[in-house]
């Protein structure tokens, strides 16, 4: 059992006839040890040629606890990250025979890697919980240091995981990546490619990578054939981004992952943290948004003077180094007027805001007692948005193809994407704004239709539809009593207290056994929310 003063060295000892049988994808642990300078090239060379798995993963471990507690730390590291292909589940195994007992009993590395106390996990906690809450807030702002360039990135040979919350610039990033590549001086042929995986729901039905390349991006008009031959034969030309990655469900996309397909390609993923456990071979590369000069830079110049109002609120400010809270508040305070007294302090309440700030904008109704008779005579069309959203999001799309109502203050949220059809043929459909919007949208429509929420808890526990926990921080917000009156105007208020009377037991008793798994998701993705 791991304690806090256990060395990683004696850790790894510890656990190395479990690790000799269990350890596998080896040369994922050998890159990643290369990579951090624990392992030289010769090295690498002579675990290379040991004959089997066995003696491969012995020399690994000797060399590494010959090396001390820095090299065992890193591989205990290098394990964690990567523990879902390189570690097997549990299994029965003999154990040691002791004294005490001779039973066999279950060793599972799984747990036993997630039970090992990383300092950077212990040391930020215990620093956190001592600060004071202004100190507090102000770690989500990420410092002004230099990190990884976007050049840099295109630099590099390594496949990239660009991690990172909701709305903090991971697309944003692959799009500046594409520009940066477009523009550059290359006399080479190569090739990069695209994919926002919400947005192209056909790639799950892809069969083979011309599908899954050509079917996306107008073919070349001659020589289709040529052009594929020429991508598999110099691999090492393509580069292929598949932002906002939620699993490996496409075949084709798993072997590009993988490498069963084009070994030399350099593939890059975006994803929320949640999804990150596939990619662990991967360079991973966090999006952490904007510094706090950052944020006075893009209040001052989106607000002017009207930026003291953001500044002078802690929870705005922190909030703001999300590039996509930082936008809405702008928009919000852009436009504010003297009735709108109250601030917004959680991302919920900004997305309200937003909300409210678009139909105002649409509807032209400048007082708050007129905007809230136009919601409620917009309310049909509102919620039915919210169902497309609901269904849209449950289903990993942003593609929204069927609109009940195209009146305009549903279109007012949403942009239009085309696509080609036939070769004449445009086909238009359209998406939120921003797929976190869309997830909001999800959250209203569960709260009129509560009978599914016991359902949407369900599904979050599952592997296939864990994305749906992401309406969670939402509905618990929209249900509380300070909820103003946008969900008033949409629902009515007793049904929302019917719900929220037993929305909280509820979600507490179904997420108990997963109660780190909640605290994460709160903490990282919603840490201002509460
Ligand atoms: N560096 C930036 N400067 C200015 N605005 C930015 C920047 N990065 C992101 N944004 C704004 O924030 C919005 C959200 O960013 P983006 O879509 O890249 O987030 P994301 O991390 O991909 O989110 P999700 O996980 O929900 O897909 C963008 O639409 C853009 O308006």
């Amino acid at each position: 059992m791991a304690s806090t003063t256990q060395s990683a060295r004696d850790y790894v000892e510890n656990a190395r006839v479990h690790l000799v049988r269990e350890l596998k994808n080896l040369s994922v642990i050998v890159e990643n040890l290369y990579q951090q300078k624990v392992f030289s090239d010769e090295e690498v060379s002579k675990i290379q040629t040991e004959r089997d798995d066995f003696e491969k993963t012995r020399k690994i471990l000797d060399s590494v606890t010959k090396k001390g507690e820095a090299a065992c730390y890193k591989f205990l590291r290098i394990i964690d990250m990567t523990r879902k292909r390189t570690v097997e589940r549990a299994s029965v195994l003999p154990e040691k025979q002791s004294a005490a007992s001779t039973e066999n009993r279950k060793f599972d590395l799984h747990h036993w890697i997630s039970c090992y106390p990383f300092k950077e996990d212990t040391q930020m906690d215990s620093k956190k919980r001592k600060l004071s809450r202004p100190k507090k807030m102000k770690t989500y702002i990420p410092k002004d240091r230099p990190g990884t360039s976007p050049s840099d990135l295109l630099k590099t040979d390594e496949n990239i995981l660009l991690v990172g919350k909701p709305g903090i610039g991971k697309t944003a990033l692959s799009h500046e990546l594409l520009r940066l590549w477009a523009e550059r001086d290359n006399e080479e042929l190569d090739y990069m490619f695209y994919f926002d995986m919400r947005e192209t729901s056909h790639i799950t039905r892809a069969m083979s990578l011309e599908d899954l390349l050509f079917s996306v991006f107008s073919e070349p008009d001659e020589g289709r054939e040529e052009v594929l031959q020429d991508i598999k034969r110099n691999s090492d030309n393509v580069t292929i981004i598949f932002d906002g990655i939620t699993d490996l469900s496409s075949s084709v996309v798993k072997k590009l992952v993988e490498k069963d397909l084009l070994p030399d390609a350099k593939v890059i993923v975006t994803c929320r943290p949640d999804n990150e456990e596939d990619f662990g071979d991967f360079l991973r590369v966090e999006v952490k948004g904007f510094s706090e000069q950052t944020i006075k830079t893009y209040l001052s110049a989106m607000l002017g003077d009207t930026q003291k109002k953001v500044l002078s609120n802690l929870e705005l400010l922190t909030l703001c180094h999300v590039p996509m809270y930082a936008l809405m508040v702008a928009a919000c305070f852009s436009s504010e007027t003297p009735e709108d007294s109250s601030q917004p302090c959680s991302i919920t309440e900004i997305y309200i805001n937003i909300v409210r700030f678009c139909l105002k904008m649409n509807s032209n109704k400048t007082k708050n007692k007129d905007l809230n008779s136009f919601i409620e005579n917009k309310s049909e069309e509102i919620l039915s948005l919210a169902e497309v959203a609901f269904h849209a999001t449950e289903g990993k799309t942003v593609n929204l193809t069927k609109l009940p109502h195209k009146d305009s203050c549903v279109l007012c949220f949403l942009k239009s994407l085309d696509s080609q059809g036939a070769p004449t043929e445009t086909i238009t459909t359209y998406a939120f704004l921003h797929y976190t919007m869309q997830e909001f949208f999800a959250a209203i429509w569960l709260l009129k239709n509560p009978d599914k929420i016991k359902e949407v808890f369900q599904q979050c526990l599952t592997t296939e539809k864990k994305h749906m926990k992401h309406l969670i921080p939402f509905m618990c917000r929209l249900l509380t009593d300070k909820s103003p009156s946008l969900m008033k105007c949409l629902i009515p208020a007793q049904e929302l207290i019917n719900t929220s009377n037993w929305f909280f037991k509820e979600m507490i008793n179904r997420f108990f056994p997963y109660l780190l798994w909640c605290f994460y998701c709160i903490c990282c993705c919603y840490s201002n929310d509460l």
